[in-house]
């Protein structure tokens, strides 16, 4: 094992582990800190998928560090700190923080800082990140339920986050290629920065960063910042020659879609879902604060449904959300939610059910916890950043598709089953 990384959120330590795999790295996903005996088997990058994006900055610097330990345990050399390619966060945390202390843990002079993710339309210019053509603070970003993104500048949003310095490696070190990007990072370690947030519009452009970033010990970013560190460690003959991608037996048994983000691009995979004929049950917050909406009658009402892949979603409009963040508390509110869907998954799980798709990370990651998911193998892409997965431990086996909220194809919900024929 020579890399490990601590992701923020299960769908983007999914993300992140299909990125990996794709370069060429054995790659396993392990959900939440994995015990000192837990068997890693021939892997060569370990994803540890936490959920601490939104948790108190405290808890989500010791788990972070509870997980890089367990990868420098297990032998990695160098750790990823996965965060979202939108940079999710709060004016707190919990990137700044979490990023210092991996730092420290490393004794890392500098980390570099990227969440590009071009075949996502995430690009970042003079530190500024964009969404497709939008700036991150223009874009629905805006309005997440948990981690609404009001300043597209990092360099001063990840500052705010953080005591260390923060610099900018600018677009035209980057574009210059890694020997340049490795003079910037000198230059910035000189003039006293800790973290940098690295400009990068291409995946060459990830690649060389990557190449630059060979030997530094903490590297974080979205799942694009690991396109170019496979390759470093085959320069150096460590990894083991590609062996063909093994058949996914994706597990026979019925299927639905839970949906729990709020993301423009799943409310737009909702809506062709339910042109198309899917049958939609909605869920709303409030219904089940006052116990009218329960986990057994939303998952009585899926499998009671004459369709393959039935839908059931909490997601809703940005007016929706607030109205019943204002009634229930913002944190309450997800909560409920999340708590919700992942009992529904579990009472699926019990009857048969063994293909879901989920969106949204919080939401994957409840519903991951929820049905005792130790660990995942990553299976085929259904679109950049989202790969079927399947169960290492739960009994019967269960096919996860674990979707970025922003992640996918508008007509996604119809086409993610096509791979499991
Ligand atoms: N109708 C709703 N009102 C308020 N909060 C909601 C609603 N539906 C979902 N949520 C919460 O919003 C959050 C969405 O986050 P997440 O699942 O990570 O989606 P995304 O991947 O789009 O960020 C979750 O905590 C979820 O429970
Ligand atoms: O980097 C990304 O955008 C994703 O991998 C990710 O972290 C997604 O998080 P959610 O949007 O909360 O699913």
């Amino acid at each position: 094992m020579f890399l490990g990384a601590v992701a923020d959120d299960l769908t983007g330590a999914t993300d992140l582990a299909l990125t990996l795999s794709r370069e060429g790295m054995r790659t396993v996903q392990v959900v939440g800190v994995p015990p000192a005996d837990f068997d890693l088997g021939d892997a060569e990058a370990v994803v540890v998928a936490l959920k601490s994006r939104t948790i108190p900055a405290v808890e989500a610097i010791n788990l972070s560090l509870d997980a890089a330990r367990a990868l420098l345990n297990a032998g990695a050399e160098q750790i990823i700190f996965k965060y979202c390619s939108t940079f999710d966060s709060t004016p707190q945390g919990n990137i700044g923080p979490v990023a210092e202390a991996l730092a420290d843990l490393l004794d890392a002079p500098l980390a570099l800082a990227c969440p590009a993710f071009p075949a996502n339309g995430r690009t970042v210019y003079q530190g500024h990140l964009f969404v497709g053509p939008m700036l991150l603070s223009d874009s629905p970003m805006k309005d997440h339920p948990l981690t609404p993104m009001t300043d597209a500048n990092l360099v001063r949003v990840l500052q705010r986050q953080t005591t260390s310095q923060v610099g900018l490696v600018p677009f035209t070190a980057v574009d210059e290629g890694s020997d340049a990007i490795a003079g910037a990072f000198d230059e910035a370690r000189a003039k006293g920065d800790r973290f940098v947030i690295v400009d990068a519009i291409t995946d060459a452009h990830l690649r060389a960063i990557g190449r630059a970033a060979r030997d530094m010990k903490l590297i974080t970013g979205g799942s694009g910042i690991a396109i170019g560190l496979p390759e470093n460690f085959r320069r150096a003959g460590k990894l083991a020659a590609k062996s063909a991608d093994a058949a996914f037996d994706a597990p026979v048994g019925r299927a639905a879609i839970l949906a729990g983000s709020c993301s423009a691009a799943t409310r737009r995979q909702i809506g062709v879902a339910i042109a198309a004929g899917i049958p939609a049950l909605k869920i709303d917050p409030i219904a089940i604060a006052e116990g009218r909406t329960t986990a057994a009658g939303v998952a009585d009402w899926l499998a009671s449904v004459n369709h393959p892949t039935p839908l059931a979603y909490s997601s809703a409009e940005p007016d929706e959300v607030r109205a019943a963040q204002e009634k229930l508390g913002r944190d309450r509110a997800g909560e409920l939610v999340e708590h919700l869907l992942a009992e529904t998954a579990m009472a699926l799980h019990r009857n048969g059910f063994s293909r879901l798709v989920v969106a949204g990370g919080e939401t994957s990651g409840a519903v991951v916890n929820g049905l005792g998911i130790a660990a995942l193998r990553i299976g085929p892409e259904i679109d950049p950043g989202v790969p079927w997965t399947r169960s290492l431990n739960a009994h019967p086996a269960i096919a996860l598709a674990l979707k970025s909220g922003n992640f996918g194809t508008d007509d996604f919900f119809l086409k993610a089953w096509d791979l499991l024929r």
